[in-house]
């Protein structure tokens, strides 16, 4: 009845009209669905060739103790080093397992998603003395900067790979920032050296420049083939710090994994900052306050390997009858029950940044996209739920992501593992309104209003301004396409903030974007326009003020609240008249025109017509009777009339779906 310890940790998938494969993001939350066959193969696999030793924890010294992390940009060999690292400490055997989970993945590729383990204990040996070496997982994509600053938390130090070939691109830089600004020590390491247009030169020459970090420093190594993985090792040992934790201090641990496991609750997986902590104890977890009781502690081979106890200084897993994954929230401090601790710094819950309608195609389908929505969401507390409608859509939600790839991957699952055939709106991000009176912030119970579904948008009329999200954007690409992207981003509202030329070819730029102009297509033509080699990233940026501007979309001057957009001023023209284009385009003709408007409160702003059908009631009526044809043209005029007054558009729901649709 236990669940596997394997993780599905990616989702791969070939972008549209490009050859180029990209990775979507490096996921931690996948364990359910069609993919649990795989999970418990793998794990299975692990199991058997991970060489069963009986391990005593106790008298581990921690000094002899090293937590790390490998960073690294999309697919620049996170996972294969990961891997050769599991089988050089004999984690998992060499041969077989590896070898099924790569030709398992070769299949899961194929349908875009793979699978891999992360977080595990390593015992290594190094000038006669066993070294407890813990590689903590960290999700790859910046979406979950926040996690991954948690999960390195639990590190002294990482392993910063980047491609021989590629060089530093938008995600090194990302992550190598969090690891520096955690004071963490940072190993450089250069992967596919075998490749034959690897120039590893170069990328020292980046590493330098961009980092400031000696190119001596650099490790050159194929993860593929095993080559300097072991001096990769010994680096870790001589360079990275052991944690500062104690035994005698009281017990404190910080969460930095969780998952949900349908048999035992919530798997939270941990790093102990100080003492220990023991089955049958009582534990508290300092965000929810509630306390629990160890039933099962252990630690990560990867496969979970249960022990006695776990000591300051040690990273594990601990199961204590938490029933969602929302308990054991990760960066929480957990501590023994009457022995509070200060809370590890920066506890803060996940902040969602974009929004999104979500509908079943048919509401007859609605309560399995609930269960599998319900299911969806127990593994990963960082979406928020809200049950929203729509006269047009029926029943659903709207839901909270952490950024856009977030957002793509909890639809990619949605449709891939349950089956579901969703609508999803086109994503809007958290406004802000400053109410303008005491009344008002009475009203609205606060004084910053934060606006999410935009028919909810206040008034200019109630507000002293809005405000807007706004994020950091870095952009690393040949100098070829400098000249486009620029003109993109300019598009965007965007202002550039730097460029720097990392090489002699290659410019890092970093521009501030409103984060709204970037959640549709921005990475799409980024991607096109550069023929997939400009590579793209983004963090917060707080909020800055801005002129929004409400637009509503009317069918012969009736509201349509779903349609309801916010935009910035200068963007409000173009993007009424587009989307009355579209409206045109998907409503079907029916007996009478049909007015498409876009208006700013009572201004109309862009206008198409739906031309009516010219039924034909001339037909039968042959020869010449001219009074005969104008009475008959008249009394349809009238009819035509009549059906417009009442505003009686028929709007098919296919309409709706491709007006709102992201594209
Ligand atoms: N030639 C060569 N290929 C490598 C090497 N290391 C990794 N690769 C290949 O590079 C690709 C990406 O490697 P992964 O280990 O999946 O990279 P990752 O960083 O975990 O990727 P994401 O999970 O997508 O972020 C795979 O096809 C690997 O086989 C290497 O040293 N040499």
């Amino acid at each position: 009845g236990r669940s596997p310890r394997v993780k599905i940790c990616r989702i791969k998938r070939r972008s549209r009209g490009s050859t180029q494969p990209f990775t979507l993001i490096r996921h931690r939350w996948m364990k359910t669905g069609c993919l649990s066959t795989l999970s418990t193969h793998c794990a299975r696999q692990y199991s058997s060739s991970a060489q069963k030793q009986h391990i005593d924890m106790s008298e581990f010294p921690v000094d002899r103790i090293r937590n790390f992390s490998i960073i690294a940009h999309i697919d620049h060999g996170k996972s294969t080093l990961a891997d050769r690292l599991l089988e050089l400490t004999g984690a998992i055997a060499k041969t077989e397992c590896n070898k099924q989970v790569l030709d398992k993945l070769q299949v899961e590729r194929e349908r875009g998603i793979t699978v891999k383990a992360q977080t595990a204990s390593l015992f290594y040996q190094h000038e006669g003395q066993t070294y407890l070496l813990n590689l903590i997982d960290t999700p790859g994509h910046v979406d979950f900067s926040y996690e991954v600053s948690r999960s390195i938390s639990a590190c002294q130090g990482v392993l910063l790979i980047v491609d021989a070939n590629q060089g530093i691109q938008a995600q090194t830089v990302a992550n190598f920032y969090l690891a520096f600004e955690a004071q963490l020590t940072i190993i450089p390491i250069i992967n596919k050296i075998d490749l034959k247009n690897a120039d590893p030169e170069r990328v020292e020459k980046q590493i330098e420049k961009i980092f400031d970090i000696p190119k001596e420093e650099c490790i050159r190594i194929s993860a593929k083939l095993g080559t300097n993985v072991d001096q990769v090792l010994q680096e870790v040992v001589k360079r990275i710090p052991s944690p500062t934790a104690k035994v005698e201090e009281p017990f404190k641990a910080l969460v930095f994994d969780s998952t949900f496991d349908h048999y035992r609750g919530v798997v939270a997986n941990i790093a102990v900052f100080g003492g220990q902590v023991s089955k049958g104890d009582r534990i508290v977890s300092a965000h929810m306050g509630k306390t629990y009781e160890v039933n099962e502690l252990g630690i990560l081979r990867p496969d979970e390997h249960p022990t006695e106890k776990l000591y300051a200084g040690q990273v594990g897993y601990v199961i204590a009858g938490m029933k969602e994954v929302k308990e054991a929230q990760i960066g929480d401090t957990l501590y023994l029950h009457k022995q509070p601790v200060e809370t590890l710094p920066g506890f803060k819950p996940a902040k969602s940044m974009v929004f999104a309608g979500i509908y079943p195609m048919d509401q007859s389908e609605y309560t399995t996209l609930r269960s599998a929505v319900e299911k969806l969401t127990l593994n990963d507390s960082s979406v928020t739920v809200q049950r929203d409608s729509s006269l047009a859509l029926g029943a659903g939600w709207r839901l909270g992501f952490l950024g856009l790839l977030h957002m793509e991957v909890f639809n990619q699952r949605l449709e891939q593992e349950y089956n579901a055939s969703v609508i999803v709106t086109a994503p809007t991000v958290p406004y802000k309104a400053v109410m303008s009176s005491p009344k008002l912030i009475k009203e609205y119970g606060q004084e910053v209003v934060t606006i999410v579904n935009p028919a909810q948008f206040p008034d200019k009329s109630q507000v002293v301004e809005y405000l807007e999200p706004m994020v950091i954007g870095t952009i690393i690409t040949p100098d070829d396409f400098t000249g486009k992207i620029m003109s993109l981003c300019l598009s965007r509202r965007a202002i550039q903030k730097n460029m720097v030329y990392i090489d002699d070819h290659r410019v890092m730029m970093k521009y501030l974007f409103p984060l709204n102009e970037i959640v549709v297509d921005f990475y799409d033509q980024l991607k096109s326009m550069s023929s997939g080699y400009a590579s793209f990233d983004y963090e917060d940026a707080g909020y800055e003020p801005a002129e929004l501007i409400k637009i509503d979309f009317l069918l012969n001057g009736k509201p349509v609240e779903e349609l309801t957009t916010i935009v910035h001023k200068d963007r409000a023209y173009s993007m009424g008249k587009a989307m009355c284009e579209r409206l045109r385009d998907s409503i079907p003709r029916q007996m009478f025109e049909i007015a498409v408007q876009a208006a700013i409160g009572s201004k109309v702003i862009a206008r198409e017509t739906i031309k009516a059908y010219r039924k034909n009631v001339l037909a039968k009526c042959y020869g010449g009777d001219i009074t005969r044809k104008m009475k008959l043209l008249k009394k349809q005029a009238e009819g035509k009339k009549k059906m417009r007054r009442i505003g009686n558009v028929e709007v098919p729901k296919d309409a709706f779906i491709n007006v709102l649709k992201k594209k």
